[in-house]
């Protein structure tokens, strides 16, 4: 159903995805992983259009995604609906108003400017904030919600799209363990219920083999593992991020990824 066919990415001298070309035959939950740089976020931005390819072709269920423009464009955007590691809401807007966000696509600027909705689609925003366990702070503002809060609000309003596929960006790495999981388990049981397809960047080795069906691993913009997460072993994870014989999985453990900023510093030094 999705095919990636020899994507490049360059941005002037450098080469940020590397004839990236992989199929996914049936909606599933895939992992990307590999170090800060590597070039992970570019290939999702490719997929969601976002950016665009250097050359190389996308293909979604036949449709070439590449040449998409204009209406077409933003349709496919809404069907691959991405979120990301700071939630992009609007901290000042309540939550149910930024999950009927998620319909801006298909409403008038009118409607919009005046945050008109129809009934239908806040029933729909409430069942699915209920759905992800955080109805009752529905009235709230965002910004009152905690991390993990935030970003199920965030993938409340990306299921409003009523995605075919879910791009999550980091959906985890400002989140403290306990978060991490919930919203983890939220986008496995969003793919095994809907049967959605899923594709998230991960900085952490166990949340991939935990979550995942699949994995894919980039070092320097180059697909260098893509497998099950049975085959990948310490030995593969030390490919993919370049390190020698003292790499440790545990510096890739959601266990040392906290919110605090110096943490998370100190923990991307070191996986790297
Ligand atoms: N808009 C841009 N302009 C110039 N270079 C870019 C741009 N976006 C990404 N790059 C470069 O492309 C390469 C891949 O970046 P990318 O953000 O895709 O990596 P990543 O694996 O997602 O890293 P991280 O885990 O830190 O987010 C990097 O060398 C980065 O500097």
């Amino acid at each position: 159903m999705l095919r990636f066919d020899n994507i490049t990415k360059t941005f002037g001298a450098n080469t940020a995805v590397k004839a990236a070309s992989f199929v996914v035959d049936k909606p599933m939950m895939i992992g990307i992983i590999g170090r800060s740089g590597a070039g992970k976020s570019t290939l999702l931005r490719i997929l969601n259009k976002l950016t665009d390819s250097t050359s190389g072709e996308i293909t979604f269920d036949g449709l070439s995604v590449t040449d998409l423009r204009g209406a077409a464009k933003r349709n496919w955007q809404s069907q691959c609906a991405m979120i990301f590691q700071q939630f992009n809401l609007v901290p000042r807007m309540d939550v149910v108003s930024n999950v009927l966000h998620g319909t801006l696509n298909r409403r008038s600027t009118m409607s919009t400017m005046f945050n008109l909705y129809p009934d239908e689609d806040i029933h729909s925003a409430i069942d699915i904030l209920e759905r992800l366990g955080i109805a009752e702070h529905a009235p709230k503002r965002a910004e009152a919600l905690s991390g993990g809060q935030q970003q199920r609000v965030a993938i409340a309003r990306a299921l409003m799209q009523d995605p075919r596929i879910i791009l999550a960006d980091e959906p985890i790495a400002s989140l403290d363990p306990m978060n991490a999981q919930v919203v983890m388990q939220s986008l496995r049981d969003i793919h095994e219920q809907d049967n959605r397809m899923v594709i998230a960047n991960l900085h952490t080795l166990d949340t991939a083999r935990r979550y995942c069906d699949r994995v894919i691993g980039m070092r320097d913009g180059k697909i260098v593992f893509d497998g099950t997460p049975e085959q990948l072993t310490t030995g593969a994870a030390r490919d993919i991020y370049g390190a020698d014989a003292s790499f440790s999985e545990a510096t890739t453990s959601t266990q040392i990824e906290t919110t605090e900023p110096g943490n998370k510093l100190l923990a991307d030094i070191a996986a790297h």
